[in-house]
Protein backbone atom coordinates (compact mmCIF):
# COMPACT_ATOMS: atom_id res chain seq x y z
CA UNK A 1 0.00 0.00 0.00
CA UNK A 2 1.53 3.23 -0.87
CA UNK A 3 1.64 4.96 2.37
CA UNK A 4 4.12 7.53 1.89
CA UNK A 5 2.99 11.16 3.97
CA UNK A 6 3.88 13.02 0.90
CA UNK A 7 1.17 11.03 -1.55
CA UNK A 8 -1.28 11.17 1.16
CA UNK A 9 -0.92 14.58 1.16
CA UNK A 10 -0.94 15.59 -2.32
CA UNK A 11 -4.02 13.00 -2.75
CA UNK A 12 -5.55 13.94 -6.30
CA UNK A 13 -3.24 16.99 -6.84
CA UNK A 14 -0.14 13.89 -7.89
CA UNK A 15 0.27 14.27 -11.53
CA UNK A 16 0.01 10.98 -13.67
CA UNK A 17 3.71 10.43 -14.09
CA UNK A 18 4.02 10.74 -9.94
CA UNK A 19 0.89 8.47 -9.50
CA UNK A 20 2.63 5.92 -11.52
CA UNK A 21 6.30 6.11 -9.78
CA UNK A 22 4.30 6.20 -6.31
CA UNK A 23 2.27 2.72 -7.75
CA UNK A 24 -0.86 4.44 -7.15
CA UNK A 25 -2.10 4.11 -11.11
CA UNK A 26 -5.73 3.37 -10.61
CA UNK A 27 -5.78 4.02 -6.70
CA UNK A 28 -7.28 7.56 -7.51
CA UNK A 29 -10.05 9.24 -9.09
CA UNK A 30 -8.18 10.62 -12.61
CA UNK A 31 -8.60 14.03 -12.47
CA UNK A 32 -5.24 15.96 -11.62
CA UNK A 33 -5.86 19.30 -9.51
CA UNK A 34 -3.81 22.15 -8.30
CA UNK A 35 -3.79 22.69 -4.74
CA UNK A 36 -6.16 25.63 -5.15
CA UNK A 37 -8.81 23.49 -6.37
CA UNK A 38 -8.65 21.39 -3.26
CA UNK A 39 -8.48 24.11 -0.72
CA UNK A 40 -11.59 25.58 -2.37
CA UNK A 41 -13.12 21.54 -1.66
CA UNK A 42 -11.98 22.02 1.58
CA UNK A 43 -13.17 25.27 3.02
CA UNK A 44 -16.14 24.29 1.09
CA UNK A 45 -16.60 21.14 3.29
CA UNK A 46 -15.68 22.90 6.50
CA UNK A 47 -18.37 25.49 5.93
CA UNK A 48 -20.81 22.99 5.74
CA UNK A 49 -20.18 21.84 9.31
CA UNK A 50 -23.04 23.43 11.23
CA UNK A 51 -21.36 23.57 14.50
CA UNK A 52 -17.23 25.17 15.89
CA UNK A 53 -16.94 22.07 17.13
CA UNK A 54 -17.52 19.92 13.92
CA UNK A 55 -15.74 22.54 12.24
CA UNK A 56 -12.82 21.72 14.84
CA UNK A 57 -13.05 18.48 14.43
CA UNK A 58 -12.78 18.36 10.55
CA UNK A 59 -9.89 20.83 10.69
CA UNK A 60 -7.87 18.71 13.05
CA UNK A 61 -8.29 15.76 11.05
CA UNK A 62 -7.35 18.06 7.68
CA UNK A 63 -4.33 18.83 9.79
CA UNK A 64 -3.11 14.98 10.43
CA UNK A 65 -3.83 13.89 7.32
CA UNK A 66 -2.61 16.80 4.77
CA UNK A 67 -0.53 19.12 6.52
CA UNK A 68 0.21 21.10 3.48
CA UNK A 69 -3.61 21.71 2.35
CA UNK A 70 -4.98 22.41 6.09
CA UNK A 71 -2.36 25.48 6.60
CA UNK A 72 -2.97 26.81 3.01
CA UNK A 73 -6.45 26.96 4.46
CA UNK A 74 -5.38 28.46 7.61
CA UNK A 75 -3.03 30.84 6.10
CA UNK A 76 -5.83 32.14 3.60
CA UNK A 77 -8.87 32.26 5.73
CA UNK A 78 -6.87 33.08 9.45
CA UNK A 79 -9.44 35.44 10.31
CA UNK A 80 -12.46 32.57 10.18
CA UNK A 81 -10.71 30.21 11.29
CA UNK A 82 -7.99 31.41 14.60
CA UNK A 83 -11.57 31.26 16.58
CA UNK A 84 -12.13 27.74 15.78
CA UNK A 85 -8.72 26.45 16.74
CA UNK A 86 -8.12 28.91 19.09
CA UNK A 87 -10.02 30.38 21.27
CA UNK A 88 -13.08 30.26 21.74
CA UNK A 89 -13.44 26.63 19.96
CA UNK A 90 -10.50 25.01 21.36
CA UNK A 91 -11.44 25.83 25.15
CA UNK A 92 -14.92 24.33 24.29
CA UNK A 93 -13.14 21.31 22.20
CA UNK A 94 -10.51 20.60 25.31
CA UNK A 95 -13.64 20.35 27.64
CA UNK A 96 -15.01 17.41 25.45
CA UNK A 97 -11.29 16.38 24.43
CA UNK A 98 -12.08 12.83 25.93
CA UNK A 99 -14.93 12.30 24.27
CA UNK A 100 -13.90 13.87 20.47
CA UNK A 101 -10.21 12.17 20.81
CA UNK A 102 -10.41 9.36 18.37
CA UNK A 103 -11.84 11.14 15.91
CA UNK A 104 -9.38 14.60 15.56
CA UNK A 105 -7.00 11.70 13.81
CA UNK A 106 -6.61 8.90 12.21
CA UNK A 107 -5.97 5.88 14.90
CA UNK A 108 -2.06 5.87 16.18
CA UNK A 109 -1.34 9.29 14.55
CA UNK A 110 1.33 10.91 16.68
CA UNK A 111 0.19 14.45 17.15
CA UNK A 112 2.30 15.27 20.61
CA UNK A 113 3.25 13.81 24.12
CA UNK A 114 0.98 12.55 27.05
CA UNK A 115 3.41 12.10 29.78
CA UNK A 116 1.45 10.89 32.81
CA UNK A 117 2.68 11.19 36.04
CA UNK A 118 2.78 7.68 36.78
CA UNK A 119 5.22 6.91 33.50
CA UNK A 120 8.20 10.14 34.24
CA UNK A 121 11.26 8.07 35.70
CA UNK A 122 10.29 6.42 31.35
CA UNK A 123 10.71 9.89 30.11
CA UNK A 124 13.67 8.87 28.42
CA UNK A 125 11.74 5.95 26.36
CA UNK A 126 8.68 8.16 25.49
CA UNK A 127 10.92 11.05 23.94
CA UNK A 128 12.71 8.05 22.17
CA UNK A 129 9.24 6.68 21.25
CA UNK A 130 8.27 9.92 19.79
CA UNK A 131 11.57 10.28 17.60
CA UNK A 132 10.93 6.81 15.94
CA UNK A 133 7.79 7.98 15.27
CA UNK A 134 7.51 11.46 14.70
CA UNK A 135 6.00 13.06 11.21
CA UNK A 136 9.15 13.29 8.75
CA UNK A 137 11.61 12.11 11.99
CA UNK A 138 12.36 15.66 12.53
CA UNK A 139 13.68 16.79 16.10
CA UNK A 140 11.63 19.26 17.61
CA UNK A 141 12.60 23.06 17.86
CA UNK A 142 9.56 24.71 19.76
CA UNK A 143 7.29 22.54 22.51
CA UNK A 144 4.32 24.23 24.42
CA UNK A 145 4.06 22.26 27.71
CA UNK A 146 0.84 22.67 30.04
CA UNK A 147 -0.51 20.34 32.63
CA UNK A 148 -3.96 21.27 32.36
CA UNK A 149 -4.53 22.80 35.59
CA UNK A 150 -5.92 26.49 34.35
CA UNK A 151 -7.11 26.14 30.70
CA UNK A 152 -7.98 29.42 29.64
CA UNK A 153 -10.48 31.13 31.98
CA UNK A 154 -12.11 27.59 31.77
CA UNK A 155 -10.44 25.51 35.13
CA UNK A 156 -8.36 22.34 35.53
CA UNK A 157 -9.30 20.15 32.66
CA UNK A 158 -5.96 17.16 33.22
CA UNK A 159 -5.41 15.70 30.30
CA UNK A 160 -7.88 17.01 28.07
CA UNK A 161 -6.12 20.76 28.37
CA UNK A 162 -3.77 18.94 25.53
CA UNK A 163 -6.42 21.17 22.82
CA UNK A 164 -4.32 24.03 23.93
CA UNK A 165 -0.75 22.65 22.76
CA UNK A 166 -1.84 21.95 19.80
CA UNK A 167 -3.56 24.96 19.43
CA UNK A 168 -1.29 27.62 20.52
CA UNK A 169 1.28 25.37 17.85
CA UNK A 170 -0.85 25.96 15.22
CA UNK A 171 -0.73 29.64 15.67
CA UNK A 172 3.10 29.09 15.70
CA UNK A 173 2.99 27.59 12.12
CA UNK A 174 0.69 29.60 10.23
CA UNK A 175 1.21 33.24 12.09
CA UNK A 176 4.80 32.99 12.09
CA UNK A 177 6.12 30.15 9.71
CA UNK A 178 7.34 27.68 12.69
CA UNK A 179 7.74 24.44 10.87
CA UNK A 180 5.07 21.91 11.60
CA UNK A 181 7.05 18.95 11.64
CA UNK A 182 9.15 20.41 14.70
CA UNK A 183 6.40 21.69 16.80
CA UNK A 184 5.90 19.33 20.03
CA UNK A 185 2.60 19.80 21.83
CA UNK A 186 3.22 18.07 25.19
CA UNK A 187 0.74 17.36 28.37
CA UNK A 188 1.55 16.68 31.76
CA UNK A 189 -1.30 13.72 32.46
CA UNK A 190 -0.77 15.04 36.35
CA UNK A 191 -4.37 13.86 37.22
CA UNK A 192 -7.60 16.32 37.76
CA UNK A 193 -9.09 17.87 41.42
CA UNK A 194 -12.24 18.62 38.68
CA UNK A 195 -14.61 15.65 39.76
CA UNK A 196 -16.70 15.86 36.75
CA UNK A 197 -13.71 14.42 35.00
CA UNK A 198 -12.63 11.90 37.27
CA UNK A 199 -16.20 10.41 37.17
CA UNK A 200 -16.48 10.69 33.81
CA UNK A 201 -16.25 7.46 32.34
CA UNK A 202 -14.84 8.23 28.81
CA UNK A 203 -12.25 10.77 30.14
CA UNK A 204 -9.17 9.43 28.77
CA UNK A 205 -6.50 11.19 31.83
CA UNK A 206 -5.06 9.79 35.00
CA UNK A 207 -7.58 9.61 36.97
CA UNK A 208 -6.43 11.00 40.17
CA UNK A 209 -6.08 13.95 41.93
CA UNK A 210 -3.26 16.24 41.52
CA UNK A 211 -0.25 15.57 43.56
CA UNK A 212 1.90 17.95 46.20
CA UNK A 213 3.89 21.05 45.15
CA UNK A 214 7.09 18.93 45.90
CA UNK A 215 6.23 15.91 44.05
CA UNK A 216 4.67 18.19 40.92
CA UNK A 217 8.68 20.11 40.66
CA UNK A 218 9.93 16.52 40.91
CA UNK A 219 8.49 15.28 37.95
CA UNK A 220 8.70 18.25 35.71
CA UNK A 221 12.55 18.86 36.79
CA UNK A 222 12.32 14.80 35.14
CA UNK A 223 10.71 15.63 32.08
CA UNK A 224 12.28 19.18 31.22
CA UNK A 225 15.99 17.58 31.96
CA UNK A 226 14.97 15.01 29.47
CA UNK A 227 13.58 17.20 26.66
CA UNK A 228 16.60 19.22 26.84
CA UNK A 229 18.98 16.70 27.10
CA UNK A 230 17.53 15.29 24.06
CA UNK A 231 16.99 18.40 22.30
CA UNK A 232 19.23 21.16 23.23
CA UNK A 233 17.98 23.68 21.25
CA UNK A 234 14.55 23.06 22.14
CA UNK A 235 12.43 26.78 22.86
CA UNK A 236 9.99 25.40 25.78
CA UNK A 237 6.47 27.80 26.37
CA UNK A 238 5.42 27.25 29.68
CA UNK A 239 1.36 27.41 29.08
CA UNK A 240 -2.01 27.33 31.45
CA UNK A 241 -0.26 26.04 34.69
CA UNK A 242 -2.62 27.25 37.45
CA UNK A 243 -1.23 30.25 39.08
CA UNK A 244 0.63 28.49 42.18
CA UNK A 245 2.97 26.47 39.54
CA UNK A 246 3.10 28.87 36.90
CA UNK A 247 5.60 31.62 38.91
CA UNK A 248 7.62 28.55 40.62
CA UNK A 249 8.11 26.89 36.72
CA UNK A 250 9.17 30.04 35.41
CA UNK A 251 11.71 31.18 38.14
CA UNK A 252 13.18 27.96 38.99
CA UNK A 253 14.44 27.69 34.58
CA UNK A 254 14.30 31.06 33.16
CA UNK A 255 17.80 31.26 33.92
CA UNK A 256 18.43 27.30 32.91
CA UNK A 257 16.77 26.85 29.48
CA UNK A 258 15.48 28.58 26.72
CA UNK A 259 11.81 29.68 28.02
CA UNK A 260 9.12 31.36 28.64
CA UNK A 261 5.39 31.56 30.06
CA UNK A 262 3.01 32.52 28.01
CA UNK A 263 0.28 33.49 30.46
CA UNK A 264 2.73 35.82 32.42
CA UNK A 265 5.13 37.47 29.42
CA UNK A 266 3.40 36.56 26.40
CA UNK A 267 0.23 37.85 28.04
CA UNK A 268 2.27 41.32 29.70
CA UNK A 269 3.76 41.69 26.34
CA UNK A 270 0.60 42.08 24.25
CA UNK A 271 -0.86 44.27 26.61
CA UNK A 272 1.88 46.55 26.85
CA UNK A 273 1.79 46.51 23.15
CA UNK A 274 -2.05 47.73 23.24
CA UNK A 275 -1.63 49.89 26.12
CA UNK A 276 1.20 51.86 24.48
CA UNK A 277 -1.39 52.50 21.55
CA UNK A 278 -4.48 53.28 24.09
CA UNK A 279 -2.77 55.58 26.14
CA UNK A 280 -1.36 57.99 22.75
CA UNK A 281 -5.05 58.05 22.15
CA UNK A 282 -6.38 58.69 25.95
CA UNK A 283 -5.83 62.27 26.48
CA UNK A 284 -4.50 62.08 29.85
CA UNK A 285 -0.25 61.40 30.28
CA UNK A 286 0.65 58.19 30.77
CA UNK A 287 2.02 58.33 34.81
CA UNK A 288 -1.83 60.10 35.19
CA UNK A 289 -3.05 56.70 34.53
CA UNK A 290 -4.90 55.04 37.28
CA UNK A 291 -5.38 51.33 36.29
CA UNK A 292 -7.46 48.75 37.77
CA UNK A 293 -7.27 45.53 37.44
CA UNK A 294 -9.66 42.84 38.11
CA UNK A 295 -8.19 39.18 38.49
CA UNK A 296 -4.51 38.90 40.56
CA UNK A 297 -3.40 35.37 38.61
CA UNK A 298 -0.20 34.39 36.65
CA UNK A 299 -2.04 36.83 33.70
CA UNK A 300 -3.09 39.83 35.93
CA UNK A 301 0.07 40.25 37.73
CA UNK A 302 2.34 39.39 34.94
CA UNK A 303 0.86 42.21 33.08
CA UNK A 304 1.12 44.43 35.33
CA UNK A 305 4.57 44.34 36.20
CA UNK A 306 5.21 44.91 32.67
CA UNK A 307 3.33 48.16 32.62
CA UNK A 308 5.31 48.84 35.40
CA UNK A 309 8.51 48.22 33.65
CA UNK A 310 7.09 50.42 30.84
CA UNK A 311 6.21 53.34 33.25
CA UNK A 312 9.82 53.57 34.84
CA UNK A 313 11.43 52.60 31.24
CA UNK A 314 9.97 55.05 29.05
CA UNK A 315 8.27 57.36 31.22
CA UNK A 316 10.99 58.16 33.99
CA UNK A 317 8.16 57.27 36.60
CA UNK A 318 9.68 56.36 39.70
CA UNK A 319 9.08 52.92 40.11
CA UNK A 320 7.17 53.10 44.08
CA UNK A 321 5.26 55.82 41.97
CA UNK A 322 4.93 53.79 38.70
CA UNK A 323 3.93 51.00 41.13
CA UNK A 324 1.32 52.67 42.68
CA UNK A 325 -0.61 53.80 39.92
CA UNK A 326 -2.33 49.84 39.69
CA UNK A 327 -4.86 48.80 42.13
CA UNK A 328 -5.49 44.94 42.12
CA UNK A 329 -9.07 42.90 43.01
CA UNK A 330 -9.24 39.56 43.72
CA UNK A 331 -11.79 36.73 44.53
CA UNK A 332 -12.11 38.87 48.03
CA UNK A 333 -12.17 42.46 47.23
CA UNK A 334 -9.37 45.16 46.59
CA UNK A 335 -5.61 43.48 47.60
CA UNK A 336 -4.43 45.68 50.72
CA UNK A 337 -1.42 44.23 52.78
CA UNK A 338 -3.79 45.15 55.36
CA UNK A 339 -7.10 43.38 55.15
CA UNK A 340 -6.35 39.83 57.50
CA UNK A 341 -5.56 37.72 54.71
CA UNK A 342 -2.42 35.67 53.98
CA UNK A 343 -1.52 36.74 50.76
CA UNK A 344 0.26 34.95 47.69
CA UNK A 345 3.46 35.68 47.21
CA UNK A 346 2.40 36.72 43.58
CA UNK A 347 -0.10 39.62 44.91
CA UNK A 348 2.61 40.96 47.45
CA UNK A 349 4.40 43.46 45.29
CA UNK A 350 0.60 45.22 44.27
CA UNK A 351 -0.86 45.23 47.59
CA UNK A 352 -1.81 48.28 48.80
CA UNK A 353 -0.34 49.99 52.02
CA UNK A 354 -1.92 53.57 51.87
CA UNK A 355 -5.38 52.74 52.00
CA UNK A 356 -5.77 53.27 55.85
CA UNK A 357 -8.73 51.63 56.87
CA UNK A 358 -10.06 51.55 53.86
CA UNK A 359 -11.21 47.80 52.33
CA UNK A 360 -13.45 47.50 49.62
CA UNK A 361 -15.33 43.63 49.12
CA UNK A 362 -16.45 44.22 45.77
CA UNK A 363 -15.46 46.08 42.28
CA UNK A 364 -18.35 48.42 42.41
CA UNK A 365 -16.82 49.92 45.90
CA UNK A 366 -13.36 49.32 44.49
CA UNK A 367 -14.29 51.32 41.72
CA UNK A 368 -16.00 54.64 43.70
CA UNK A 369 -12.73 54.16 45.82
CA UNK A 370 -10.17 54.26 42.76
CA UNK A 371 -11.67 56.21 40.54
CA UNK A 372 -10.13 54.66 37.40
CA UNK A 373 -8.88 55.73 33.71
CA UNK A 374 -8.20 51.99 32.74
CA UNK A 375 -10.01 48.79 34.04
CA UNK A 376 -8.27 45.49 32.82
CA UNK A 377 -9.64 41.99 33.22
CA UNK A 378 -8.12 38.90 33.87
CA UNK A 379 -10.40 37.42 36.53
CA UNK A 380 -12.65 34.56 34.38
CA UNK A 381 -15.51 36.64 35.70
CA UNK A 382 -18.24 37.02 32.49
CA UNK A 383 -19.90 40.68 32.56
CA UNK A 384 -17.62 41.12 35.77
CA UNK A 385 -17.28 44.82 33.95
CA UNK A 386 -21.28 45.72 34.49
CA UNK A 387 -23.09 48.21 32.24
CA UNK A 388 -23.61 50.23 35.79
CA UNK A 389 -19.98 50.14 36.26
CA UNK A 390 -18.48 51.00 32.74
CA UNK A 391 -20.95 54.06 32.97
CA UNK A 392 -19.37 55.23 36.19
CA UNK A 393 -15.90 54.48 34.94
CA UNK A 394 -16.80 56.99 31.76
CA UNK A 395 -18.54 59.60 33.79
CA UNK A 396 -15.32 59.76 35.80
CA UNK A 397 -13.18 60.56 33.18
CA UNK A 398 -15.39 63.58 31.17
CA UNK A 399 -11.94 64.50 29.47
CA UNK A 400 -9.72 61.30 29.09
CA UNK A 401 -10.87 58.28 27.23
CA UNK A 402 -11.46 55.32 29.28
CA UNK A 403 -9.65 52.19 28.79
CA UNK A 404 -11.22 48.69 29.46
CA UNK A 405 -9.63 45.91 28.85
CA UNK A 406 -11.84 42.55 29.54
CA UNK A 407 -8.93 39.91 28.82
CA UNK A 408 -10.66 36.47 29.98
CA UNK A 409 -10.80 33.61 27.45
CA UNK A 410 -12.59 32.21 26.57
CA UNK A 411 -15.36 34.85 25.82
CA UNK A 412 -18.00 33.32 28.09
CA UNK A 413 -15.49 34.35 30.97
CA UNK A 414 -15.32 37.80 29.42
CA UNK A 415 -15.53 40.96 31.78
CA UNK A 416 -17.79 42.35 29.09
CA UNK A 417 -18.22 42.75 25.53
CA UNK A 418 -17.81 45.12 22.90
CA UNK A 419 -20.90 46.59 22.46
CA UNK A 420 -21.65 46.94 25.77
CA UNK A 421 -18.54 48.31 26.47
CA UNK A 422 -19.06 51.06 23.28
CA UNK A 423 -22.68 51.68 24.31
CA UNK A 424 -21.99 52.39 28.08
CA UNK A 425 -18.91 54.90 27.19
CA UNK A 426 -20.75 57.07 24.69
CA UNK A 427 -18.38 54.85 22.18
CA UNK A 428 -15.48 56.57 23.66
CA UNK A 429 -13.93 53.54 25.04
CA UNK A 430 -10.26 52.06 24.43
CA UNK A 431 -10.79 48.44 24.25
CA UNK A 432 -8.95 45.29 24.10
CA UNK A 433 -10.52 41.70 24.16
CA UNK A 434 -8.96 38.39 24.72
CA UNK A 435 -11.12 36.72 22.31
CA UNK A 436 -12.17 38.52 19.40
CA UNK A 437 -15.22 40.30 19.69
CA UNK A 438 -17.63 41.63 16.70
CA UNK A 439 -17.12 44.27 14.99
CA UNK A 440 -19.93 47.47 16.55
CA UNK A 441 -21.57 49.81 13.94
CA UNK A 442 -22.48 53.25 15.76
CA UNK A 443 -26.17 53.28 15.67
CA UNK A 444 -27.52 55.81 13.21
CA UNK A 445 -23.77 56.03 11.11
CA UNK A 446 -22.08 54.63 9.08
CA UNK A 447 -19.03 54.53 11.33
CA UNK A 448 -18.07 50.99 12.23
CA UNK A 449 -15.06 50.06 14.65
CA UNK A 450 -12.90 47.01 14.97
CA UNK A 451 -12.70 46.05 18.41
CA UNK A 452 -8.83 45.51 19.19
CA UNK A 453 -7.94 41.56 20.09
CA UNK A 454 -5.26 41.84 23.38
CA UNK A 455 -4.05 38.26 23.16
CA UNK A 456 -0.69 36.79 23.42
CA UNK A 457 -1.14 34.85 19.85
CA UNK A 458 0.18 38.30 17.96
CA UNK A 459 3.70 38.00 20.33
CA UNK A 460 4.78 33.82 21.47
CA UNK A 461 4.61 32.90 17.74
CA UNK A 462 7.54 35.65 16.66
CA UNK A 463 9.05 34.93 19.93
CA UNK A 464 9.42 31.25 19.32
CA UNK A 465 10.53 32.35 15.75
CA UNK A 466 13.07 35.08 17.06
CA UNK A 467 14.27 32.51 19.74
CA UNK A 468 14.56 29.61 16.57
CA UNK A 469 16.53 31.66 14.71
CA UNK A 470 18.53 33.99 16.80
CA UNK A 471 19.30 30.96 19.69
CA UNK A 472 19.54 33.45 22.38
CA UNK A 473 20.42 31.67 25.72
CA UNK A 474 17.39 32.72 27.89
CA UNK A 475 14.99 35.19 27.37
CA UNK A 476 15.13 37.98 29.14
CA UNK A 477 12.66 40.88 30.42
CA UNK A 478 14.27 43.63 28.11
CA UNK A 479 13.96 40.90 25.10
CA UNK A 480 9.94 40.86 26.14
CA UNK A 481 10.11 44.87 25.97
CA UNK A 482 11.12 45.26 22.83
CA UNK A 483 8.82 42.52 21.60
CA UNK A 484 5.98 44.71 22.52
CA UNK A 485 7.81 48.73 20.84
CA UNK A 486 7.85 46.28 18.23
CA UNK A 487 4.12 44.85 18.17
CA UNK A 488 2.90 47.97 18.74
CA UNK A 489 5.03 50.15 16.16
CA UNK A 490 3.22 47.40 13.29
CA UNK A 491 0.63 49.10 13.35
CA UNK A 492 -0.65 50.57 9.96
CA UNK A 493 -0.83 54.32 9.54
CA UNK A 494 -4.12 53.19 8.32
CA UNK A 495 -5.08 51.37 11.74
CA UNK A 496 -3.16 54.32 13.70
CA UNK A 497 -5.73 56.81 12.12
CA UNK A 498 -8.88 54.47 12.82
CA UNK A 499 -7.66 54.35 16.69
CA UNK A 500 -6.81 50.50 16.37
CA UNK A 501 -4.56 49.59 19.45
CA UNK A 502 -3.42 45.77 17.45
CA UNK A 503 -2.73 45.05 13.77
CA UNK A 504 -5.38 43.22 12.04
CA UNK A 505 -5.31 39.94 12.40
CA UNK A 506 -5.14 39.26 8.53
CA UNK A 507 -1.94 40.95 8.29
CA UNK A 508 -0.39 38.87 11.13
CA UNK A 509 2.42 37.14 9.24
CA UNK A 510 3.53 40.36 8.77
CA UNK A 511 3.60 41.81 11.68
CA UNK A 512 5.06 38.09 13.04
CA UNK A 513 8.07 38.64 10.68
CA UNK A 514 8.71 42.34 12.24
CA UNK A 515 8.62 41.61 15.71
CA UNK A 516 10.76 38.46 15.35
CA UNK A 517 13.26 40.89 13.62
CA UNK A 518 13.15 43.05 16.41
CA UNK A 519 13.56 40.50 19.53
CA UNK A 520 16.81 39.10 16.72
CA UNK A 521 18.13 42.68 16.89
CA UNK A 522 17.90 42.73 21.05
CA UNK A 523 19.18 39.49 21.50
CA UNK A 524 22.40 40.57 19.57
CA UNK A 525 22.10 43.61 21.65
CA UNK A 526 22.21 41.72 24.70
CA UNK A 527 24.87 39.04 23.57
CA UNK A 528 22.21 36.52 24.38
CA UNK A 529 22.36 35.52 20.13
CA UNK A 530 24.50 32.03 19.67
CA UNK A 531 23.80 31.78 16.33
CA UNK A 532 26.48 33.43 14.37
CA UNK A 533 24.65 34.46 10.92
CA UNK A 534 22.22 36.49 13.10
CA UNK A 535 24.81 37.82 15.34
CA UNK A 536 27.20 38.92 12.06
CA UNK A 537 23.86 40.04 9.98
CA UNK A 538 22.75 42.55 12.70
CA UNK A 539 26.29 43.91 13.18
CA UNK A 540 26.53 44.79 9.60
CA UNK A 541 22.88 46.24 10.17
CA UNK A 542 22.41 48.14 13.07
CA UNK A 543 18.50 49.13 14.12
CA UNK A 544 18.11 52.47 14.54
CA UNK A 545 18.05 51.85 18.35
CA UNK A 546 21.47 50.35 18.26
CA UNK A 547 22.96 52.97 20.73
CA UNK A 548 19.62 53.85 22.79
CA UNK A 549 19.50 52.44 26.22
CA UNK A 550 15.65 51.67 26.00
CA UNK A 551 14.86 49.06 23.28
CA UNK A 552 12.53 50.38 21.08
CA UNK A 553 11.54 47.80 18.59
CA UNK A 554 13.47 48.19 15.34
CA UNK A 555 14.68 46.36 13.10
CA UNK A 556 17.07 46.89 9.56
CA UNK A 557 15.78 45.78 6.67
CA UNK A 558 18.10 42.97 5.87
CA UNK A 559 17.59 41.23 9.27
CA UNK A 560 13.53 41.28 8.46
CA UNK A 561 14.33 39.90 4.73
CA UNK A 562 16.94 37.25 6.35
CA UNK A 563 13.82 36.25 8.65
CA UNK A 564 11.08 36.44 6.09
CA UNK A 565 13.10 34.08 3.63
CA UNK A 566 13.41 31.40 6.62
CA UNK A 567 9.35 31.60 7.52
CA UNK A 568 7.74 28.20 6.47
CA UNK A 569 4.92 28.40 4.72
CA UNK A 570 2.63 26.05 2.86
CA UNK A 571 2.92 24.93 -0.93
CA UNK A 572 0.43 26.73 -3.42
CA UNK A 573 0.42 24.53 -6.15
CA UNK A 574 1.83 20.62 -6.07
CA UNK A 575 4.75 21.26 -8.09
CA UNK A 576 6.51 22.79 -5.66
CA UNK A 577 8.06 21.80 -2.26
CA UNK A 578 5.95 22.28 1.17
CA UNK A 579 9.08 24.71 2.36
CA UNK A 580 8.08 27.02 -0.78
CA UNK A 581 7.53 30.47 0.30
CA UNK A 582 4.00 32.29 0.41
N1 LIG B 1 -5.89 37.71 26.62
C1 LIG B 1 -4.87 36.90 26.79
O1 LIG B 1 -3.95 36.83 25.96
C2 LIG B 1 -4.80 36.06 28.00
C3 LIG B 1 -5.88 35.89 28.81
N2 LIG B 1 -5.78 35.10 29.92
C4 LIG B 1 -6.99 34.90 30.70
O2 LIG B 1 -6.83 35.43 31.97
C5 LIG B 1 -7.69 34.77 32.86
C6 LIG B 1 -6.96 34.56 34.17
O3 LIG B 1 -5.83 33.75 34.01
P1 LIG B 1 -4.84 33.50 35.27
O4 LIG B 1 -4.38 34.80 35.81
O5 LIG B 1 -3.79 32.57 34.90
O6 LIG B 1 -5.86 32.76 36.23
P2 LIG B 1 -6.04 32.71 37.77
O7 LIG B 1 -7.12 31.76 38.07
O8 LIG B 1 -4.72 32.52 38.43
O9 LIG B 1 -6.50 34.19 38.16
C7 LIG B 1 -7.81 34.61 38.26
C8 LIG B 1 -7.86 35.79 39.19
O10 LIG B 1 -9.18 36.29 39.21
C9 LIG B 1 -9.58 36.44 40.56
N3 LIG B 1 -11.01 36.30 40.72
C10 LIG B 1 -11.76 35.17 40.79
N4 LIG B 1 -13.04 35.47 41.03
C11 LIG B 1 -13.11 36.81 41.14
C12 LIG B 1 -14.17 37.72 41.41
N5 LIG B 1 -15.43 37.31 41.60
N6 LIG B 1 -13.88 39.04 41.44
C13 LIG B 1 -12.62 39.47 41.24
N7 LIG B 1 -11.58 38.65 41.01
C14 LIG B 1 -11.82 37.34 40.94
C15 LIG B 1 -8.85 35.36 41.31
O11 LIG B 1 -8.84 35.68 42.68
P3 LIG B 1 -8.10 34.80 43.80
O12 LIG B 1 -6.63 35.08 43.56
O13 LIG B 1 -8.60 35.36 45.06
O14 LIG B 1 -8.47 33.39 43.54
C16 LIG B 1 -7.48 35.44 40.63
O15 LIG B 1 -6.71 36.45 41.21
C17 LIG B 1 -8.14 33.50 32.13
O16 LIG B 1 -9.48 33.67 31.69
C18 LIG B 1 -7.26 33.43 30.92
O17 LIG B 1 -7.92 32.88 29.81
C19 LIG B 1 -4.61 34.51 30.28
C20 LIG B 1 -3.51 34.65 29.52
C21 LIG B 1 -3.55 35.38 28.27
C1 LIG C 1 -4.65 33.29 25.61
C2 LIG C 1 -4.16 32.50 26.71
O1 LIG C 1 -3.00 32.13 26.76
C3 LIG C 1 -5.05 32.19 27.79
O2 LIG C 1 -6.18 32.64 27.79
O3 LIG C 1 -4.61 31.47 28.70
MG1 LIG D 1 -2.69 30.65 28.21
Amino acid sequence: MASAPASRGMGTALSHEARAALHLKGLLPSAVEDLSMQEARAYEQLQRRSTDLEKYMFLSWLRTTDRNLFYRLVVDHLKEIAPIIYTPTVGQACQEFSHIYPFLAPPNAVDGLYIPLNEVDSIDEIIQNYRASAPDGAAPETAVITDGSRILGLGDLGMNGMGIPVGKLQLYVAAAGLDPARCLPIVLDFGTNTQRYLDDPLYLGLRQKRPADAEFYAATEKVLDALTRAFPDIFIQFEDFSTDHAFGLLERWRERILCFNDDIQGTGSVILAGFISAIKQAGIPARDQRILFVGAGSAGVGVAKQLVDYLVVEHGVPEPEAKAMFWFVDSRGLITDNRGDQLAEHKVYFARHDNGGTQCATLEDTVEYVRPTALVGLSTIHKAFSERILARVNEMNPTARPIVFPLSNPQTKAECTFEEAMRCTGNRVLFASGTAFPEYTIPGTNDTRVPGQGNNMYVFPPIGLGAKLARPTRITDSLIFAVSKALSNTLSPDETARGELYPRIERIRETSTQVAAAFIHQAVREGLARDRYWVDLVAANPASSATSPVPDGSYSQPVLDAVKARMWAPAKSAGLSATSRL
